[in-house]
């Protein structure tokens, strides 16, 4: 627990330090006044109680009490803003990182459970470290101040009440260990409930229509169910362990209580001191109980803490050696790659594409295009050769310097809940509004902006819901125009357009495309005949490569494509699309029309 409560607390020490002395000073008023009592009772029973020095007692203790409760204030107010500063801090913290770790890490988990350790495991911390961390510390504290005046009083009985030290520990001990696994089951649990819940409410559309409504809420009402048992054994496991051990403590003043009688009868304690510690035995138990309760939580908070330190440990892509590549062109060295150990997905893959042009991915569904194009974009590190742009490793480089060089158009648009102008301005959040205006304008997003109640601030609803997917994919080439970056990736963006807007589309394309280095990963491949190279892969290997007619002259698997394109149900294309890379450095696309034969 230490070294999770340090590694979260790391470039936050002071703000620790200062709440825990504050907690050191406030058991410091909560348990001198105890002493004073203590005082207070010899006097009450000496042969002749001096009035004025019991007043003066009495007057000391109220003082006491009113610092007691100042410094209860300063350090409840601390510790909570604290707390809710240290887990803000963490959620940024955990955010920032979670930027920094390649796919391939982010992946390994379920975005569910992701999503779970920055919300609720840092809202355990917060609750738990906010409510019950200051009351232990300090609780620990009072303990040890009220014994020093028991055992100064009569060592024989403070030993009595200190018996119940380690029976009580041991329980805590049992207590923690047995709820060690069910606290793991209950987040466990309290995770598949927060997945199911949103797998049913993202895919309600989907649930309604194929009728599966009674299944999958028989799914939702599993994890429904097995959270209420987890919840309930993670409480009631350890319960009877912290019944017993505050058995003990009460079986332990009794004893207290039965031995002071004793020494009273023979002489060797006087009543004053009996007094007190009917009084003060009970004191010392309440920082006990206080602990017996928060301890368990402390362990769940641990629990907690340990899958926060997991996330933060997962290592982050590195690089800096390479500030910004000079040139642009994309070098594939022997690359190997593996989504999961033992599965390869990409095989000793070589190629170059030089600086503004344009290269042709082609193949059969999973032959690894998308693969090449999001290693390029260093979404995942290779596991074996190397990737360089313009001659530098991109291992090199960080992560966000290879973003910051690429564009991407893919099939799959992302919109954020927010504005089409805000959407756009993601490509560059400095840009100005003219230049986000222009890109628009470019992007052809103007043309239906315009028509919307609040023109190009109108919302794009949750991931553009409020917008067809030509729309979508005109304000991602915006967004991307606006970026300007020298390299694009376009996967197939046209793919799921009706004829207009899939002219419109590809004249928005033409623009982005200008002067870059262009990758399109095509599955027409009449938009790719004037390609300055096609890299035509299978099973994760580079199969053939070449220009369109070289390809075809090859009769190998290219020609085969090509051939059953353009065989293809009765289709006859009237007017080719085709991406070219002209000398100047320009891309040129027509439109397309189909006609039915
Ligand atoms: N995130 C992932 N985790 C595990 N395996 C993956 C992942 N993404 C892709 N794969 C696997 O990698 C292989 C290559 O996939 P990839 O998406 O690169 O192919 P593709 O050629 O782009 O296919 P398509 O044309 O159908 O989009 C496939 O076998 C696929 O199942």
């Amino acid at each position: 627990m230490i070294r999770n409560l340090r590694y979260i607390f790391k470039g936050a020490p002071a703000l620790v330090r200062k709440s825990m002395l504050l907690e050191w000073f406030h058991s410091l008023f909560v348990a001198v006044p105890t002493g004073f009592l203590l005082l207070v009772v010899r006097e009450f029973f000496s042969p002749a109680p001096d009035q004025q020095r019991l007043w003066t007692y009495v007057a000391i203790m109220t003082g006491l009490l009113l610092v007691q409760l100042l410094v209860s204030v300063r350090t409840f107010t601390f510790t909570n803003n604290m707390t809710y500063t240290l887990s803000t801090v963490l959620r940024m913290k955990l955010g920032r990182h979670l930027q920094k770790i390649s796919m391939g890490a982010f992946k390994q988990r379920d975005p569910g459970d992701l999503a779970s350790v920055v919300l609720q495991d840092v809202a355990n911390f917060e609750l738990i470290f906010g409510h019950t961390v200051g009351s232990l510390v300090s609780a620990v504290f009072a303990f040890a101040i009220v014994s020093v005046f028991l055992f100064i009083t009569d060592w024989r009985l403070a030993l009595i009440l200190w018996l119940a030290l380690p029976l009580v520990w041991l329980l805590v001990k049992v207590a923690t260990f047995l709820m060690q696994r069910p606290g793991v089951q209950h987040i466990e649990a309290r995770n598949a409930t927060g997945a199911r819940f949103l797998e049913y409410v993202t895919g309600i559309r989907h649930i309604k229509s194929y009728g599966m409504t009674g299944d999958r809420f028989s799914t939702l009402q599993q994890a429904l169910d097995d959270f209420r048992r987890a919840s309930i054994r993670t409480e009631g496991i350890p319960g009877p362990f912290i019944l017993l051990a505050a058995a003990v403590l009460e079986a332990c003043f009794l004893l207290m209580i039965l031995a002071g009688v004793h020494f009273f009868a023979d002489g060797s304690l006087s009543v004053p001191a009996l007094v007190a510690f009917l009084i003060m035995g009970y004191r010392l138990y309440e920082p006990i109980k206080i602990v017996l309760v928060d301890y368990t939580l402390l362990r769940y908070m641990n629990i907690s803490m340990g899958r926060i330190v997991e996330v933060l440990e997962t290592p982050e892509q590195q690089g800096g050696r390479v500030v910004k590549p000079t040139a642009c062109d994309i070098r594939f060295e022997n690359v190997d790659f593996c989504y999961l150990p033992g599965q390869q997905v990409l095989h000793d893959v070589s190629f170059h594409i030089p600086e503004k042009s344009l290269t042709a991915l082609v193949g059969p569904s999973g032959s690894g295009k998308t693969t090449v194009t999001s290693l390029m974009a260093r979404f995942w590190d290779v596991d074996g050769g190397s990737i360089k742009i313009g001659g530098a490793d991109i291992r090199d480089m960080e992560p966000s310097v290879v973003y910051s060089l690429i564009s991407e158009v893919f099939q799959e648009v992302y919109l954020f809940d927010d504005t089409i102008y805000n959407n756009i301005r993601y490509g560059n959040p400095q840009a100005t509004y003219e230049q986000i205006i222009d890109a628009a304008d470019r992007a052809l997003v103007m043309e239906f902006a315009w028509e919307m109640p609040d023109g190009i601030h109108s919302r794009a609803g949750e991931n553009g819901n409020r917008l067809s997917g030509g729309q979508k994919q005109r304000i991602s080439i915006a967004r991307a125009l606006l970026k300007d970056a020298p390299i694009v990736l376009l996967d197939e963006a046209t793919a799921s357009l009706d004829p207009e807007n899939e002219v419109q589309i590809q004249q928005a394309i033409q623009q982005l495309v200008k002067e870059k280095t262009v990758i399109v990963i095509a599955h027409k491949l009449s938009t790719i005949v004037r390609a300055d190279q096609i890299l035509v892969l299978k099973d994760g290997r580079v199969h053939e490569s070449g220009r369109h007619a070289a390809l075809l002259e090859r009769k190998g698997l290219y020609a085969k494509l090509w051939d059953i394109q353009q065989r293809a149900g009765g289709w006859k294309l009237n007017k080719e699309v085709v991406y070219e890379q002209a000398s100047g450095g320009s891309v040129a696309a027509g439109g397309i029309k189909r006609d039915m034969n």
